[in-house]
């Protein structure tokens, strides 16, 4: 049988990571065809490592016909080449979810993913559970939030660092808001929360608040939801993001598998 073509918006840390378990035999269903990056001259090198086309733009990634293209890359990528890469007739596995957060771009890839028959998938990254609070949302208004840990260094380069939070001895609350106005200034940080929230109350109603806590190493988010007959809490763990890059290896084996989650 023809095996499914896959391409890669992305080539750092994430779909390294892709490319390695399609070579380990994952996904035995897909072969690699073609990645695009951002500087060529790397692009290229990921290319030449993991044997597929080095791609210069949307369009020779496209002419190579990929069955799904999984992004690993910035939310400016899904913003950019999203609605391209379903017209041009591949599903997109996306990992940069904060470009959902935008109503109209996320309406607008819906529509486009209709037209086009195509589908985008919202991989569950560093966190999870969608299924319980998609299910505890239909069932009657849900409140939901999700709160992180991250260790002081990590938000070195961003708006929420100071100089005095390499000192702190004790947990501090860096930000506290909603899921929208956590992404619009850690675009690279916290598309998990934008997932949460699009699988629940939405990313204006979805409640986060992020902790600076000494000493830590990795990740932790506490995603919690009540309704009125359920609540749920779900804690997760990730030492480093390498959890996303497996997501996106989950989703692909769901797509051609007989029996899904
Ligand atoms: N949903 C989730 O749970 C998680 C999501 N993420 C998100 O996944 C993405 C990738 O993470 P990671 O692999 O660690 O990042 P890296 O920085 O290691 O790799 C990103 C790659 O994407 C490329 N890139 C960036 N912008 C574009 C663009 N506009 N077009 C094409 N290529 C582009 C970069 O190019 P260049 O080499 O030129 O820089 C680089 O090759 C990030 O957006 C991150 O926020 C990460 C962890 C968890
Ligand atoms: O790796 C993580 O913990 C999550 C992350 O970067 C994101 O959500 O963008």
């Amino acid at each position: 049988m023809r095996k499914l073509k896959l391409a890669l918006i992305g080539c750092g840390y994430l779909n390294e990571i892709v490319a390695k378990a399609l070579k380990d035999g994952y996904l035995p269903e897909y072969e690699l065809v073609a990645v695009l990056g951002r500087d060529y001259a790397r692009t290229r090198e990921f290319a030449d490592r993991n044997g597929c086309k080095a791609c210069a733009d949307i369009a020779e990634l496209l002419a190579m016909k990929p069955d799904y293209t999984a992004e690993a890359a910035s939310v400016k990528a899904v913003q950019d080449y999203g609605e391209a890469i379903l017209n041009g007739g591949s599903n997109f596995v996306v990992l940069s979810i904060g470009a959902f957060a935008e109503r109209e771009f996320y309406e607008r890839m819906k529509d486009t993913a209709a037209q086009s028959k195509r589908r985008a998938y919202i991989a569950s990254g560093a966190v999870g559970g969608f299924d319980v609070l998609r299910t505890a949302a239909l069932m009657s208004p849900v409140t939901a939030s999700i709160g992180a840990q991250k260790a002081p260094a990590s938000l070195k380069n961003t708006p929420l660092f100071t100089p005095e939070l390499m000192d702190i001895t004790a947990p501090c609350e860096v930000f506290s808001g909603t899921t929208k106005e956590a992404i619009a200034i850690l675009p690279t940080k916290v598309n998990v929360a934008i997932a949460t929230a699009l699988a629940s109350v939405g990313p204006e109603n979805t409640a986060m608040n992020i902790k600076a806590v000494p000493g830590f190493k990795g990740d932790e988010y506490k995603i919690a939801i009540q309704g009125e007959e359920v609540r749920a809490e779900l804690n997760i763990y990730s030492r480093t993001s390498a959890i996303a890059a497996w997501s996106v290896i989950a989703v692909l084996q769901n797509a051609v598998a007989p029996i899904v989650f």
